[in-house]
């Protein structure tokens, strides 16, 4: 999901040794060269969507080819979701033309034939779009503050046909499910119940 407590799940297993955490680059895609991709995509998603999904796409892979520095990394996003549910909800949603998709399923078809994405564990943090959305307003992204609960409605129904209906898209590796509307005392619990299991390896999503 969007905006549901995967940044804060992954400073929790931060502090954990052997373990290497890496974050999404939302920072990058609020700021690539003095421009903010994601504000734009926010204010006009016809116009801007493919420019901030395509700088998603490289900063995605990025992330996944970047050399292992612990024997366990945890990965917030991968280059999948990007593409089965950001990209998807755009073009679903009417407001990614059909030539945008196109190249951008190009894009992805390309890097996911030829190069190498291994992925252990998926952990999908379940949450509510209501929980998302209330999230949501308590973190003040400003960036953010247009969405509605539709959209996260909308984001929502796509992760659940793919990692728990698994009717949508292809699965890059098992899932593990932890219920995530609850508050932080009872996540942390739920994340120790689960370490041994995360630890395996694993893509938060
Ligand atoms: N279990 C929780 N209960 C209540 N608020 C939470 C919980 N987990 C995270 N939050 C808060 O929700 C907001 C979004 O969390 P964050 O970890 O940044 O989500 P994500 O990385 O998925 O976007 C933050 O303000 C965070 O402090
Ligand atoms: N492919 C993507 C990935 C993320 N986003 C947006 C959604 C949020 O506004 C922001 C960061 O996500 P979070 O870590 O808070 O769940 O980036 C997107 O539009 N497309």
């Amino acid at each position: 999901m969007t905006i549901n407590g995967k940044t804060t799940c992954l400073e929790y297993f931060s502090k954990t040794s052997n373990i290497e955490v890496l974050t999404e680059p939302v920072s990058k895609w609020r700021n690539v060269r003095g421009h903010n991709p994601l504000a734009l995509m926010y204010q006009d998603p016809k116009r801007w969507g493919i420019t901030l999904q395509t700088y998603v796409q490289l900063t995605m892979l990025d992330r996944h080819l970047s050399s292992v520095s612990a024997p366990v990394r945890m990965m917030e996003r991968s280059i999948f979701s990007a593409k089965y549910i950001f990209v998807e909800n755009l073009f679903r949603s009417g407001k990614m033309p059909e030539v945008d998709f196109a190249v951008l399923s190009e894009w992805f078809d390309w890097i996911t034939t030829n190069i190498s994405i291994p992925v252990d564990l998926i952990v999908y943090l379940q949450t509510s779009p209501q929980t998302c959305y209330e999230r949501l307003k308590q973190r003040c992204r400003e960036e953010e503050k247009v969405i509605p609960l539709e959209y996260l409605e909308s984001i929502h129904h796509l992760y659940e046909d793919w990692l728990i209906k698994q009717t949508s898209f292809p699965l890059p590796a098992p899932v593990l499910v932890i219920p995530a509307d609850h508050d932080l005392q009872n996540m942390l619990h739920q994340y120790e119940e689960n370490r041994d299991k995360i630890l395996a390896g694993s893509c938060l999503l």
